[in-house]
């Protein structure tokens, strides 16, 4: 049987290019669209090119009381309708495939014991590219024989958050392995604030946004007389949906909620 699937941010760079992979799918059927500028209109209306045509919500509340068989929400979104979006799709059973990146560790926690509570299958993956994941658990790896790190991620002007998701997780898969240490000198000062970038216990992050950027990221590991690079580059959003998809399937097996596609590959 199919499983049913409703897409917010349908006209998003990455949102359509999950309509497009849905439209392929047998295995997956969309349902419905929550988009907040063309509630009541259909997606092709709205999008004509694609094939498939569904209704479109302005709010996920609406869509979700209107459509009962709905088994997943796949969100594209921005930072706090993703959050909302989540949280009412768990209050409806649906269970949510979040690719929205911005959510603070509180929102995540609270997402969690809800998923958890509610036992309510849910997957907040702030990268889908199997690459990526590749990239991050390497970087882990490596960080056991080098606690010196920085990471480098280069995106497109358009993303609304800094550092990217991918970026944070890192340094969270990271710090697992690495012995904490306050790298530099010990005696370095900013003349100009930011110049050493964000920090995650100790670990520096550094973004870059500019046109004709997609999504890149480096993780470099330095040591005595050596540098170890490591680094992911998606040239094109197609390479985020063999994980969308990979999440569909596996979050109707889940009960709680996973944080990072790493979990389930
Ligand atoms: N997990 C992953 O592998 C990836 C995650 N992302 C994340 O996915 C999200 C979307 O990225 P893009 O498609 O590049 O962005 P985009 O700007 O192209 O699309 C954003 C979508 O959100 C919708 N939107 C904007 N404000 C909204 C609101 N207040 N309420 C409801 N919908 C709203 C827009 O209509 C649009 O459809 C971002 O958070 C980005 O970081 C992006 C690429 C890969
Ligand atoms: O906004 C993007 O484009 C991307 N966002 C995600 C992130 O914040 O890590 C994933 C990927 O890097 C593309």
């Amino acid at each position: 049987m199919a499983i049913n699937v409703v897409i917010a941010g349908p006209r998003g760079k990455m949102g359509s290019e999950a309509v497009k992979m849905v439209e392929k799918e047998t295995e997956f059927r969309l349902v419905a669209c929550i988009d907040r500028k063309h509630g009541g209109k259909t997606l092709q209306e709205v999008v004509p090119h694609f094939s498939i045509d569904v209704p479109i919500y302005e709010d996920a509340e609406t869509c979700f009381n209107e459509n009962n068989e709905v088994d997943v929400l796949v969100d594209l979104t921005v930072p706090e309708a993703g959050y909302q979006h989540t949280k009412i799709a768990l209050a409806h059973h649906v269970r949510p495939v979040v690719g929205t990146t911005g959510f603070s560790e509180l929102q995540i926690e609270e997402l969690s014991s809800i998923s958890n509570s509610q036992n309510v299958g849910c997957l907040i993956a702030p990268n889908f590219a199997i690459g990526a994941v590749l990239m991050m658990k390497f970087a882990k790896m490596a960080a056991t024989y080098f606690p010196d790190v920085d990471i480098i991620e280069k995106h497109h002007d358009n993303k609304l958050d800094a550092p990217s998701g991918t970026a944070i997780k890192t340094a969270e898969l990271i710090r697992e392995t690495r012995t904490a240490k306050k790298q530099g000198h010990p005696n370095e000062k900013e003349t100009l604030p930011g110049a050493r970038g964000a920090d995650i216990d100790g670990i520096k992050i550094h973004s870059v946004r500019l046109p004709g950027l997609v999504a890149h990221q480096e993780v470099i590991f330095g040591s005595d007389g050596q540098t170890l690079t490591i680094k992911h580059d998606s040239m094109d959003r197609a390479s985020f949906m063999e994980g969308v998809k990979l999440g569909i399937n596996k979050v109707m097996e889940e009960r709680r909620l996973i944080y990072g596609l790493e979990n389930i590959l």
